[in-house]
């Protein structure tokens, strides 16, 4: 791609902050077509891009794990394929700056990449043995490489800055003090923190509870080291398991979250401590997590959150399988009414909870002041009084509190 080409993308004035999406469910749909072709994968329907593009979609919504379900479909393009893993990385960086995101928070699982991973037993077997195929076997450190440089050529080349987060995964608790160790060792390189994700177990009784005792432990440690934390809770789970990711597993901003809203509670413990919420409006929809606009009964979490000034992000979770861009999530937030002032406002509260420290946090919101038109600018010596010095600058005041009410979606159909 020519220079003259990306260069306007690179200097695109970009003024959205997105912290919630998975890297490995934000491939473009041609790039993975592209690759399941060369790599003589089996493809869905009659092999086309319109037929792949169909199976990643969720017909009808049901449940969190139906909705993972497509990842099967398209992972084994990715997995133990370092060239690509870059590829997405950069390519995603591209597709960012073009939603004009000035920051981003991608994550993932470098476990899940790994061809050993997706190994049958025999296959185990025979690399513990050596090495599958005469090739040197990926490791997670060649996963981390791989995106790590692609995201970096992808900042360079687009103006999107980006920064890391570690998916542990529910389930595979073998994995979680290996991401902790990756946390800390890959830190000056851009990972800024630590999730749990999959089919949460958060919310459940004892039995599942015991069951997270290592994640636990295993957020306690990131706590102690300084590494900031968020993880999946009440997106199908109830608000206990929100309670739980706050109180014992030391979460700084909830993944998800809707159903926190079902314990008053809880929701006033959220809002006492600050807790940032990263809402996915598709993807609320597609897991089954929140009921369909046609129940007229029901407003959206996210309208509540709003009304009641709690801290929220918009953002995509998973692209490939949502179909949207972070336009389509903002169009369909702003058919339920919100208004710019709380899109714009959204976007310094993700700033304000991401995950980078101090200095690059106020250059961040400096960034988006800019963007919105907050701008800092200095007095023409003329209007300066002899004890402002010209240079000084002032700031404007901060974004509007949007102080709206919300019917529900009937009222708005
Ligand atoms: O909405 C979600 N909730 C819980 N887990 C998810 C969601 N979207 C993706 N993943 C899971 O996180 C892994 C690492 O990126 C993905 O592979 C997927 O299994």
């Amino acid at each position: 791609m020519s220079l003259i080409f990306n260069e306007p993308l690179k200097h695109r004035p970009k003024s959205r902050v997105e912290l919630h999406v998975h890297l490995d469910g934000a491939i473009r749909h041609e790039t993975l077509w592209e690759v399941m072709r060369q790599k003589g994968l089996s493809l869905p329907g009659n092999g086309s891009l319109s037929d792949l593009k169909e199976a990643l979609k969720v017909q009808e919504p049901r449940d969190l794990a139906h909705f993972l379900q497509a990842f099967a479909i398209f992972l084994p393009a990715v997995v133990g394929d370092a060239a690509l893993m870059e590829r997405m990385a950069y390519e995603f960086l591209e597709d960012q700056a073009r939603e004009c995101v000035a920051y981003c928070e991608v994550r993932f699982c470098p476990h899940l990449l790994l061809p050993s991973h997706n190994l049958t037993p025999s296959e185990q077997e025979t690399q513990l043995n050596g090495s599958v195929n005469g090739a040197k076997e990926m490791v997670v450190e060649d996963v981390m490489d791989a995106v790590l440089k692609g995201l970096a050529r992808g900042e360079q080349q687009f103006g999107t800055k980006a920064r890391v987060i570690l998916c542990c995964f529910w389930g595979q608790s073998e994995w979680s003090w290996d991401i902790l160790r990756l946390c800390e060792e890959y830190k000056e390189r851009g990972v800024v923190g630590i999730d749990l994700a999959g089919v949460e177990g958060l919310g459940s009784e004892s039995e599942s509870f015991t069951k997270s005792a290592v994640e636990c432990a295993v957020f306690e440690a990131a706590k102690e080291k300084g590494i900031h934390r968020t993880i999946h809770a009440g997106e199908e789970g109830p608000a206990s398991g929100v309670q739980k990711a706050v109180e014992m597993f030391g979460a700084e901003r909830i993944g998800h979250g809707y159903h926190v809203l079902e314990d008053e509670e809880v929701y006033k413990m959220c809002q006492q401590e600050n807790i940032h919420f990263e809402m996915c409006p598709h993807s609320s929809f597609l897991t089954g997590s929140v009921k369909s606009l046609t129940t007229p009964s029901k407003r959206h979490p996210i309208l509540r959150f709003a009304e009641d000034e709690v801290s929220f992000s918009i953002n995509t979770d998973d692209p490939t399988l949502t179909h949207t861009r972070l336009s389509d999530e903002y169009k369909l937030l702003i058919s339920w009414g919100l208004t710019e002032a709380h899109l714009t406002r959204a976007n310094f509260q993700a700033a304000l909870h991401s995950f980078l420290p101090p200095k690059e946090k106020k250059q961040l919101i400096d960034q988006l002041k800019e963007a919105y038109g907050f701008i800092h600018y200095s007095l023409p010596p003329i209007l300066c009084s002899t004890s402002t010095s010209p240079s000084e600058t002032r700031t404007s005041t901060p974004p509007p509190k949007p102080s709206v009410t919300f019917g529900t979606w009937a009222d708005r159909s």
